[in-house]
């Protein structure tokens, strides 16, 4: 482990330097890793771990449109793909893949086939935290792990392929075993992390729902949302509002934030929009700071898991989905988008 200085805070992690892939593939080189559910993470997390040398076959539902895009990457069935039940059978160590709400459904299946010394894998601390909502509670006689991925399984897979890394956290709940510090940190390896940070379950499906919620999906339509209205309602035309609300942020001053930091993208900007910035920022974080303490309180007493449950539990909720989806692409906003970025240069 590498001690680093976070802003004044030192932490423990885990980099590919210290515990690179050759270490990984010894740590795990007698088990079987089943991914079970081959949705956003599990074909990332799936083919990164083939891909990196380690022995992995998926399990899904057979007649699912997941199930013919595994058999379209390679998995071939009876070998490297199975049905849910067998690949849990197989594996050593089972990687719980499924949706958060699939995961429940499928738990007293799943719970059968963790004989002792296997290891229950996660990507989530979400169904171990809300065990009162999840019903998941793992025999004592096997390890308990989790490697959650900053970021989308697609983007696992595209930063793997272009030979770069996502940053994951990892946490052990239960260390059976013994070796559940080292199965996790190669998987966490294996996947295709850049480098790991320790975190527990609960922090884990604390922040995530937090974020997922707030700044990084929730909060900032809803930023982009008022900002837009504003320009519009003040005679401001759809190419200007989209472009001084989105297209500008993400073209030109995120990937200078990504970069350097925030102070950075200011000092690329001019002494007038620094003054501005520098003075609004506050004022935005203070009227929404309320906003985002209702919401963790929302995550940590269990609401928002509770409407996550029920929401993606109907049969019909892949549909109600994406006609949301659908709503918010229709928008004004994301119309003027996909004309503004249908006329990008390397789009044209
Ligand atoms: N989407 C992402 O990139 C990220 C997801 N995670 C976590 O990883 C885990 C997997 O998430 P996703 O890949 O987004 O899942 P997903 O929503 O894409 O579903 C994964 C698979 O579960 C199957 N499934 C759903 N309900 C089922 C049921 N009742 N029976 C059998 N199969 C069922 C689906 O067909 C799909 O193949 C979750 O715990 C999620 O919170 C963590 C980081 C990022
Ligand atoms: C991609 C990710 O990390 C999220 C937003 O938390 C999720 O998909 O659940
Ligand atoms: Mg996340
Ligand atoms: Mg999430």
């Amino acid at each position: 482990m590498a001690t680093i200085n976070f802003g004044g805070v030192l932490e423990q992690v885990v980099t590919r330097e210290e515990f690179p892939m050759e270490k990984a593939r010894e740590v795990l080189k007698n088990e079987v890793i089943a991914v079970i559910g081959y949705g956003v993470q599990g074909p990332g997390q799936a083919l990164n771990l083939k891909d990196n040398g380690f022995n992995v076959i998926v399990g899904q539902r057979k007649n699912s449109k997941t199930w013919d895009k595994a058999v379209a990457d390679g998995w071939v069935p009876g070998e490297t793909l199975f049905d849910i039940e067998e690949a849990a059978q197989k594996g050593t160590i089972l990687q719980f893949l499924l949706s958060d709400a699939g995961q429940i459904t499928l738990w007293p299946t799943l719970k059968q086939h963790l004989t002792p010394g296997k290891a229950l894998y996660f990507s989530h601390g979400f169904g171990i935290t809300y065990k009162e909502q999840t019903g998941i509670i793992p025999p004592a006689d096997v390890d308990v792990i989790l490697v959650a991925p900053k970021g989308s399984g697609t983007s696992l897979r595209r930063l793997f392929l272009a030979g770069q890394g996502l940053n994951s956290s990892y946490a052990i709940f239960q260390d059976a075993t013994g070796r559940a510090h080292e199965r996790v940190v190669a998987l966490g390896i294996g996947v295709g992390s850049g480098y790991l940070f320790e975190t527990d379950f609960k922090k884990e499906v604390f922040s995530d729902l937090t974020g997922e919620r707030g700044s990084l999906m929730g909060c900032i339509q809803g930023i982009f949302a008022a900002q837009y209205e504003t320009l519009r309602k003040n005679g401001h035309s759809p190419s200007e509002a989209f472009n001084e609300t989105v297209e500008e942020l993400t073209q030109s001053l995120m990937p200078l934030v990504a970069e350097n930091g925030m102070d950075w993208m200011y000092a690329n900007c001019s002494t007038t929009a620094q003054r501005g910035a520098l003075d609004w920022w506050k004022k935005f974080k203070a009227a929404t700071q309320p906003v985002f303490d209702e919401l963790y309180a929302s995550v940590a007493a269990g609401k928002e898991a509770a409407r996550s449950i029920a929401s993606n539990s109907t049969p019909d909720y892949r549909e109600k989905l994406n006609e949301e989806l659908k709503e918010l692409r229709e928008s004004e906003m994301w119309q003027a988008g996909a004309a503004v970025r249908k006329l990008r240069p390397n789009n044209a």
